[in-house]
């Protein structure tokens, strides 16, 4: 499902009303109308009562006085606050402005906190709240009166509704600008922007509506837009089929270089992970010092044990047996639990410059990684990274903060310079393509935050990759279901306390749960309306 940016709606508005015809005044109509239907189907009781909207000067606002205009006509005691004084108003706001006179809709100027304190109490007593005040067009932090103004809707009783977005909350980031509303329903028109789908964003959002206002398809084609929605029904499009007569041989076999002393279950995670995604075989290759160890503790896999450097861990020396053992691999893990000694870090960088197979890298691979991105240059297969916006501020020379402030540009500048893939994990996590594409992930939900996620998750990319998914939707597909899976077990059996082997252990019944329809995710709960 597209996501879009302010600028690609603003475009895609302005072809349709300029290439293909379609008046912007029939697009604000739609939307105000669309809105409506959004505003009935969540408050059917509100026929009757008496109903705020606070329009701010553009066409943010314009849409609040359609709505006002449609409440009114249905039954509702409509009201408008308008944050300007009328002769700011210009164009289709203008216009539709002049209706809510003709039916006489009361209208109240606001431009000022002066003005605002004398109708403060008048809509705290409102039945409901219709933010029209900032939409698409905030282009800078909000300060002042639209401050005090937000602050005091957050402050109401009554439940708010958001026309497009709630107003303060950035299209692109999801984050507020200072200060943003806190709706209970939004409707947004056309797509549902990255703001809506990002963290906090969707917190601010509360159900989203999405409306059609009649941008034509072949407007949304020729934009060619750059985000999207993981969905399930793409999910579902992309698992590997299985014949009848499938047979390991043909499902894959992953190589696992991880672990080290203190440090094996990383490794076992990731390699039962890989399995539990349906590879055929895998191979683990650990420092000898804990190849016991692994072999008691994952049954399926098989292990190699290498000669160790200083500290129980892989170093250069391994570089020629992984290489050779790459020859009839399909995909490599790489890096869970393998320490930061530099003899690791040559190892890893060599590993990556030299696979001839895709390489998902994570943890002290990215670690290591860091100090040699210039190997990237040089790859041979396609690389996978998969950092947490730590390891992630380590890659990009930054600060986590920074990296958290706008994720989905951080993933996708990276992965364009570097050339591979990269998945920038937490709460809604980005996977970003090296052409500029950039994938949302809804699923997963806080009960994740405990050790060994990132190993699994590891393993389930480079498990799907080795039964020769492209290594883009192997990505998707690891991401997706890992979230999928956590989202089942905190339903059945609750939000804490399961860990990363409960997740991967419930993959089976994930994998039916997508087949079957049975899972849903935030896409689905999206009501579109027209
Ligand atoms: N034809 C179109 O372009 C359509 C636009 N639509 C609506 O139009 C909206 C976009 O309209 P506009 O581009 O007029 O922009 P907005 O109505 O979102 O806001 C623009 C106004 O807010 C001011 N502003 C920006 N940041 C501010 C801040 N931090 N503090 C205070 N004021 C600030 C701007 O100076 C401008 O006056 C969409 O969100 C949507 O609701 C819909 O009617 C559908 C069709
Ligand atoms: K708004």
């Amino acid at each position: 499902m597209y996501i879009l940016t302010a600028d690609e709606m603003r475009e895609m508005d302005r072809q349709t009303i300029e290439t293909f015809g379609l008046p912007g005044r029939v697009l604000m109509e739609n939307a105000g109308r669309g809105a409506v239907r959004a505003i009935f189907d969540t408050w059917p009781e509100i026929y009757s009562r008496r109903v705020a909207v606070i329009a701010g000067k553009g066409n943010n606002g314009g849409d609040g006085f359609v709505i006002a205009r449609y409440l009114a006509q249905h039954g509702v005691d409509a009201a408008v606050y308008l944050l300007a004084s009328r002769d700011r108003l210009r164009g289709d706001a203008a216009a539709n402005f002049k209706h809510l006179e003709t039916l006489g809709i009361p209208v109240t100027e606001m431009p000022d906190d002066l003005t605002f304190s004398r109708y403060k109490e008048e809509i705290a007593q409102c039945h409901l709240i219709v933010d029209a005040i900032l939409g698409t067009g905030l282009d800078s932090e909000v300060k002042g009166y639209f401050r005090d103004i937000i602050d005091f809707i957050n402050q109401v009783s009554a439940p708010v509704f958001c026309v497009d977005i709630a107003s303060g909350l950035h299209t692109e980031t999801g984050q507020p600008c200072g200060i943003c509303v806190k709706a209970d329903a939004t409707a947004t028109f056309a797509f549902a922007k990255l703001g809506h789908m990002l963290l906090p964003g969707a917190r601010y959002t509360g159900k989203l509506f999405i409306i059609d206002i009649g941008i034509p398809p072949h407007i949304v084609r020729a934009a060619n837009p750059r985000h999207q929605v993981l969905t399930s029904g793409w999910i579902r499009s992309r698992l590997p089929a299985r014949d009848q007569q499938s047979h390991k041989g043909q499902t894959g076999h992953v190589l696992v270089a991880a672990g080290s002393t203190g440090k094996s279950g990383a490794a076992v995670m990731a390699a039962t992970a890989a399995m539990r995604a349906g590879a055929g075989l895998v191979t683990l290759a650990v420092p000898e010092s804990i190849n016991t160890i692994v072999e008691s503790r994952g049954l399926e896999t098989m292990t190699r044990p290498l000669a160790e450097a200083r500290g129980g861990t892989l170093g250069k020396d391994s570089l020629e047996p992984i290489v050779s053992m790459l020859s009839d691999k399909s995909c490599l893990a790489l890096g869970p639990g393998m320490g930061t000694a530099d003899t690791t870090r040559e190892l890893v960088c060599a590993l990556i410059e030299n696979s001839p197979v895709p390489v998902v890298v994570d943890a002290d691979g990215l670690n290591n990684l860091a100090g040699c991105l210039g190997v990237l240059k040089n790859k041979r297969a396609e690389i996978i990274l998969t950092p947490h916006p730590g390891e992630m501020a380590r890659l990009a020379k930054t600060s986590t903060a920074e990296i958290q402030a706008d994720r989905v540009s951080a993933a996708r500048n990276f992965a364009k310079a570097q050339g591979v893939l990269l998945v920038l994990k937490g709460a809604r996590t980005v996977i970003a393509h090296p052409d500029g594409r950039v994938f949302v992930n809804t699923t997963g939900n806080p009960g994740m935050a405990s050790g060994g996620m990132g190993d699994v998750l590891t393993g389930m990319i480079a498990g799907f990759t080795a039964q020769g998914v492209a290594a883009d939707a192997a990505c998707h597909l690891g991401v997706y279901l890992h979230g999928a899976a956590a989202d089942l077990l905190a339903k059945n059996r609750g939000p804490v306390g399961y860990m990363a082997g409960d997740v991967m252990d419930h993959l089976p019944e994930t994998f039916g749960a997508i087949d079957s329809g049975a899972f849903t995710d935030m896409a689905h709960d999206c009501r579109p309306l027209l």
